[in-house]
């Protein structure tokens, strides 16, 4: 049995799922695109292939091996994207709540039946159907869980809008003793540049105090402010609207002190150094073009 316990981002892990390449199936149509930046690199004829993506994954799993980490991957299910696991699941303490995902995505969450086989049932939650949710928009953080949403009335217009208000609600009446604190998150459908698709792709706390932010991701600015003043601003490596674009924010830490990054985030790497962070640098660059990273790619089942 699997004794799931997730607290925070940067504890040690000791069990991952890492998503994967394999049979991603055909470049999709334009109109079957769910996130901005996809859509861009169909039309402009660069949409990653399958082999490039596998072999970025694997460069990943080699990290995992090196730090002694146990590693799930999803059953391959046929012409099928399972790269973004993060998605599709999340743990916080020792439940395994399923999301409510986009429908698009739906299947994904067959493809880890194996890994829930090894979990207690008592531990695996279902939402009511009404909550939408995905795990790049979840981050436990100690007393808190910080998620990313966005409650405007034009929700249903945004494919791009993953995380309501019903899930943090419900997610509060889950962890009483924690504090669900929410961000509105600047959406677009045709724009990556202005959309921030999860929390994970403008923010994600590192260390034990640092974190990665973005300030036009967040539609209300004292959210923002909120969080600059939470870690510091000494703290805090704010990114350009173009290191938000490439994914800066969607690094990965499997420790306090580790941090899984790609290889051209020269500005970021550089700083994280000099703050004494060892960074695990790899080749994910088309990877991102599905408008995710690291983050996305991985859903921890147990840190230390
Ligand atoms: N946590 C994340 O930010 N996940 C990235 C998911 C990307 C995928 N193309 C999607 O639109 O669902």
């Amino acid at each position: 049995m699997l004794q799931l316990n997730i607290q925070n981002e940067t504890a040690t892990l000791k069990a991952v799922i890492l998503g994967t390449a394999k049979s991603i199936g055909a470049i999709p149509k334009p109109e079957d695109c769910y996130d901005p930046k996809s859509l861009q690199h169909v039309l402009n004829g660069t949409y990653p292939k399958e082999q490039d993506m596998i072999s970025e994954m694997d460069a990943v799993a080699a990290i995992f091996k090196k730090y002694n980490i146990k590693v799930f991957r999803p059953e391959i299910l046929e012409n099928y994207n399972q790269i973004f696991t993060r998605d599709i699941a999340f743990v916080i303490d020792d439940k395994l709540i399923k999301a409510n995902i986009l429908p698009d995505r739906e299947k994904e969450y067959l493809a880890i039946q194996h890994v829930l086989d090894q979990i207690n049932p008592k531990n695996i939650i279902q939402l009511p159907a009404d909550c939408h949710v995905e795990g790049g928009d979840v981050m436990p953080w100690n007393e808190y869980v910080f998620m990313g949403t966005y409650s405007g009335d034009d929700y249903a217009d945004f494919i791009t809008a993953r995380t309501n208000v019903q899930a943090v609600k419900e997610l509060q009446k889950l962890f009483p003793h924690k504090i669900v604190k929410a961000f509105e998150l600047r959406k677009s459908n045709t724009n990556a540049k202005e959309n921030a698709l999860h929390l994970d792709c403008c923010f994600q706390p590192i260390g034990k105090d640092k974190a990665i932010l973005h300030k036009n991701g967040f539609l209300v600015e004292s959210e923002y402010e909120w969080l600059l003043n939470y870690f510091g601003k000494d703290n805090v490596f704010e990114i350009t609207k173009e290191e938000m674009y490439n994914m800066n924010s969607n690094i990965f830490s499997i420790s306090e002190q580790v941090i899984v990054s790609e290889q051209n985030f020269t500005r970021l790497n550089t700083w994280l150094r000099e703050n004494g962070f060892i960074v695990e640098e790899v080749p994910y660059t088309e990877i991102a073009k599905q408008e995710g990273l690291l983050r996305c790619s991985t859903m921890p089942l147990i840190r230390e």
